[in-house]
């Protein structure tokens, strides 16, 4: 009996709800943003480059979400396109909002920021109108952005495509993604991430989202997951950065893993990585443990790259990578 039970008769595999956003990562690395004269453009968006990277590893995936009405619009709207996404669901802004521009500094291979422009910006202004009930229902699973739930209308929008979920049994994968940027209030994020936390079936985070989250910063992996278990979540994943990823299911797996050594260029991106892996091994219906491995993979894969959308990788690229590396460090996971 699989953890978490998908529908296989659905249209889509998935729908990432959220922002769709351009990174600017700079070409002249290791060098403070002030000095950074050069960049490379990409897609960018945490829940875009989930989009991106379980379209590069064969599923049919959907997206809710608005963008801009100019060239940065269409170029992550055409970009969608090449990557086989629907984009039936992308909502064009008509008040002249902005797309988010995400200007990332890379100190060092392992110190990097990210500096977000998202003032008036076209994500947020996702409203409920936006939310078609048919295509949530014929969805396996659906993805909500934590940051989608920062402001109105778009926090509306994405509590209307939970409430179409829960009503269609789609299943629910709540990303925290916590960016403090967005958020006016920490009280108000307690409110609407434990709103959403309370009703999803896989919730994904770093240490630090759960923290913020639970605004109890201490707890340990185990408390943290007995909690969000308690409220009827099937799998609790938390990533640890460099130090790895604990994953907990609902029928009292404990998984640990630790990550796959490579020679990082950059700290971030890992995790829209880790999630498009680790729900790919899922939908095929992998034991959790080769879920956080083939999650774990593909994220050591992205911190090792310049984008965090180009390089997703696809099936036999992660599974010739996890080969590579247990053939020269042996196992990474604990195998029961
Ligand atoms: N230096 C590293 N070397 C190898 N793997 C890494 C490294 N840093 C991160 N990872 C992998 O990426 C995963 C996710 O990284 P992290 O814990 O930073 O999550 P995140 O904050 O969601 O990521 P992101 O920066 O993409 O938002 C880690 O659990 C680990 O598997
Ligand atoms: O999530 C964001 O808006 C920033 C991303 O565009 C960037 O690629 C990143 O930090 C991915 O984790």
């Amino acid at each position: 009996m699989a953890v978490i039970e998908f529908d296989n008769t659905r249209r889509l595999d998935i729908i990432p709800l959220g922002r769709v956003a351009i990174d600017f990562n700079p070409v002249d690395l290791n060098k403070p943003l002030e000095e950074s004269t050069t960049f490379k453009k990409y897609l960018g968006g945490s829940p875009a480059n989930i989009a991106v990277g379980m379209a590069r590893l064969g599923k049919r995936v959907g997206f809710i979400g608005k963008v801009s009405d100019d060239q940065f619009g269409r170029f992550v709207t055409n970009y969608f396109k090449k990557e086989g996404i629907d984009t039936s669901n992308i909502a064009v802004a008509q008040n002249g909002e902005s797309l988010g521009l995400t200007f990332t500094e890379i100190l060092s291979p392992s110190e990097s920021s990210i500096l977000m422009y998202r003032n008036g910006v076209a994500d947020l202004a996702l409203a409920t109108e936006d939310i078609q009930e048919e295509y949530i229902k014929n969805a396996k699973a659906i993805i909500i952005s934590g940051t989608a739930l920062a402001a109105s209308p778009s926090r509306e929008a994405a509590l209307l495509a939970l409430e179409y979920a829960k009503r269609h049994k789609t299943v629910v994968i709540f990303d925290i993604d916590y960016r403090s940027y967005t958020w006016k209030a920490t009280e108000e994020l307690l409110v609407y991430y434990s709103m959403v936390a309370r009703s999803s079936d896989i919730i994904l985070g770093s240490r630090e989202e759960f923290d913020f989250m639970e605004s109890n910063p201490g707890s340990t992996d185990q408390q943290t997951a007995d909690r969000w278990l308690a409220c009827g979540n099937k799998i609790i994943v938390i990533k640890h950065g460099k130090a790895g990823s604990t994953a907990y299911s609902h029928d009292g797996g404990v998984y640990k893993i630790k990550p796959f050594p490579v020679q990082s260029l950059k700290s971030f991106g890992g995790g829209d990585a880790y999630a498009s892996a680790f729900l790919y091994g899922l939908m095929a219906g992998w034991p959790i443990v080769d879920c956080l491995e083939f999650g774990s993979g593909a994220a050591s894969m992205l911190v090792s790259s310049h984008s965090c959308s180009d390089a997703m990788p696809r099936v036999e690229e992660i599974q010739e990578f996890i080969r590579q590396k247990k053939a020269e460090f042996g196992e990474m996971v604990a195998r029961a």
